[in-house]
């Protein structure tokens, strides 16, 4: 059993574009991911889609704050009863319903709320799956699959905190702070400023750490998402790590990343700890100034004790529920902080955005015209393609006919694999065109053109799961017979009678529990059994041993008599079954012909063959010969 690890991929991207992908619930024009931070206004936006839930929270917390604000009014009408001696048992009871049922009715708002958050995080959580299963493949290249896959999971938790605590605060305070602010001021206008004055003191405090607060969390996050993603390269690389006895370093490595987090974690606690004396401030400096400015009003008659006890109670409305926005104020900046990042991922462009103009149907093959010659199944006319301004393919031109196998062959990095990601429409080129059945692919549908194309990565990737979850990847509908046929084809037999559970036998994370050759001969029984027109094999024998080789030299040979193959080669055996041959030198078509036509006429396919390309194991290379002038 062998395996590979990758120990490459550090770079942290930033490209970012416009565009409205399935299901998102950020929009192109609305968002501000371009450069602008998100607002309070963006945070509204989240309760999109939830406005009925939002409604009746709204409509509970309303009903419980205005018997809130009642309380205070039958106080002091309670005190002036009894200081008249009069009866007050019917004015207690009601207080008390008045209690119980303002109770009930704020913890039925306060569910209703936290429902919300709940659900907002489920749109977001969605939105962001799918925005990152649709998004164009170059947007990727420059991120790192740990970070993403962070922000899908701490950003949003995040934000749930964030939309389930604050939203509630805001809604109560709102609504009690005018309603007990009129009130104070309808009972005395000189201690409503005494108030007023000493919440200015805390809302000035906390407003100046805000703005800290927001940016140590962005800081924060972004220390998770490194650590995420600096982990899930050590995990997905974990022998390469073994072997080179890394472990200690990406155990350091990692641990700067959580270094980081903690530090702007600190940062944030060492603002956020403003927030709790400006917190004290406002509700004990109140009090106290309340008591003692209340206290000396009472004495020289212009305020009576009734009123000064309802004064203070609406105080305890109004400073008491403050004194938690502060705190919401703190929850919005981190949640900001998360939203942030959300939305830089919601942001980016998906494959056939709808800004890009309705896809155009591929012809279907029964639709193809029987009189006249049809078109090469796939045609790359004068193609140029570059990554970040490295140009990797130049004016490349070439065509795969119907049926037959055509190989690709060329130095490493002279950009073959490029070109099969062109015709998947994986990239779109940046001049010339790739036509397949006759059609240009760049305003098509991209799965109407997967549907046609079996493709078999590189390095054979598997998913986690069992075998035949891997086999019938690309057609689930697939029947037992024609998986046996698939299996038999690429002589995976044995290995399934080997397995305890056979098909259902789990293959581990990424394959990993196959040996190399076993994953790429599942991939390719994989794209074979969907029976595509068009099969893309990138290496498929790299791995393979002689016998497994030759026979599956063989298969590809029999596949191509009904239908079209380009695979791209590193094996001699592959490049000898090929009818064609196309050799890339440098992002260039160098030369195109038979095996034995390129041996004769170019130079550089006759270097090729001795230099690169891999004889079949076991043997001389058979060319060598032939090769030398
Ligand atoms: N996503 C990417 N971003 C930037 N550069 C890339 C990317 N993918 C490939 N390249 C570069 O483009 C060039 C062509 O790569 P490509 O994978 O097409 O070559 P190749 O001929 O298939 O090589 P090999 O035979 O080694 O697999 C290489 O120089 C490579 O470094």
């Amino acid at each position: 059993m062998t395996d590979h690890a990758d120990p490459s991929g550090t770079a942290t991207g930033t490209g970012r574009g416009a565009g409205g992908g399935p299901g998102t619930v950020a929009h192109p024009g609305e968002n501000p991911a371009d450069g602008a931070r998100p607002g309070t206004r963006d945070l509204l936006r989240l309760l999109r889609g939830s406005g009925r839930t939002v409604g009746a929270a709204l409509a509970l917390t309303v009903a419980g704050t205005a018997l809130g604000l009642l309380q205070p009014l039958l106080t002091m009408r309670l005190i002036d009863r009894v200081s008249a001696d009069r009866a007050v048992a019917a004015l207690v009871v009601t207080l008390a319903a008045l209690f119980l049922v303002q109770a009930a009715l704020e913890a039925a708002g306060q569910y209703l709320l936290d429902v919300t958050g709940e659900s907002v995080v489920r749109r977001l959580r969605r939105g962001l799956v799918e925005r990152l299963l649709f998004v164009r493949l170059r947007e990727l290249d420059g991120r790192r699959a740990g970070d993403l896959l962070s922000r899908v999971g701490t950003d949003t938790t995040m934000l749930r905190d964030m939309v389930a605590g604050s939203f509630v605060q805001l809604v109560t305070v709102t609504i009690t702070g005018v309603g007990a602010a009129g009130l104070m001021l309808w009972i005395d206008p000189v201690m409503f400023l005494v108030v007023a004055g000493t919440l200015l003191v805390a809302a000035v405090l906390v407003a100046g750490v805000m703005a800290g607060i927001r940016t140590s969390t962005e800081q924060a996050l972004a220390g998770v998402g490194a650590m995420t993603a600096d982990l899930e390269r050590a995990l997905g690389g974990i022998r390469t790590v073994r072997a080179a006895r890394a472990e200690h370093r990406e155990a350091e490595r990692i641990g700067a990343d959580v270094d980081a987090a903690y530090t702007a974690g600190v940062r944030s606690a060492k603002l956020g700890s403003v927030v709790g004396p400006a917190m004290e401030i406002a509700v004990n400096g109140s009090f106290l100034l309340v008591l003692l400015v209340g206290a000396v009003r009472v004495s020289d008659g212009s305020m009576s004790v009734s009123e000064l006890v309802a004064f203070l109670l609406f105080a305890t409305y109004l400073v008491m529920p403050l004194a938690g926005l502060f705190n919401a104020l703190s929850l919005i900046q981190r949640g900001l902080g998360s939203l942030r990042r959300i939305e830089d991922v919601l942001c980016l462009p998906v494959e056939q955005d709808p800004q890009d103009g309705a896809p155009v149907p591929l012809p279907t093959p029964a639709a193809s015209p029987a009189a006249s010659p049809p078109p090469p199944l796939l045609e790359l006319r004068r193609v140029s393609f570059a990554y970040d301004d490295r140009p990797v393919l130049r004016d490349v031109s070439f065509s795969v006919p119907r049926t037959g196998l055509i190989a690709l062959v060329g130095r490493s990095g002279a950009g073959k694999t490029t070109i099969v990601s062109l015709a998947e429409k994986f990239h779109e080129p940046d001049g010339g065109h790739v036509l397949f059945d006759g059609a240009d692919v760049r305003g098509v549908d991209p799965r109407d053109l997967r549907a046609r194309i079996g493709l078999v990565e590189q390095h054979a990737p598997l998913l986690y799961g069992t075998l035949r979850d891997n086999l019938v990847y690309a057609k689930p509908e697939a029947n037992e017979r024609e998986i046996r046929e698939v299996l038999r084809m690429v002589n995976l037999e044995e290995l399934v009678e080997r397995l305890a559970n056979g098909l259902e036998a789990e293959v581990g994370d990424r394959g990993f529990n196959l040996s190399g050759g076993e994953r790429q001969r599942v991939a390719i029984a994989r794209a074979l059994l969907a029976r595509p027109e068009l099969v893309l094999l990138d290496e498929p024998t790299s791995q393979l041993d002689p016998i497994n080789e030759r026979e599956l030299t063989d298969v590809l040979r029999d596949i191509s008599q009904e239908r079209a193959l380009l695979v791209v080669a590193h094996r001699m055996s592959t490049v000898r079954a090929a009818d064609r041959i196309v050799v890339l030198d440098e992002g260039r078509v160098g030369a195109e012909g038979t095996h034995e036509q390129l041996l004769a006429e170019d130079p550089f396919y006759r270097r090729l063959t001795t230099d690169h390309l891999t004889p079949p194991l076991g043997r001389p290379a058979p060319d060598r010969s032939v090769a030398a002038p």
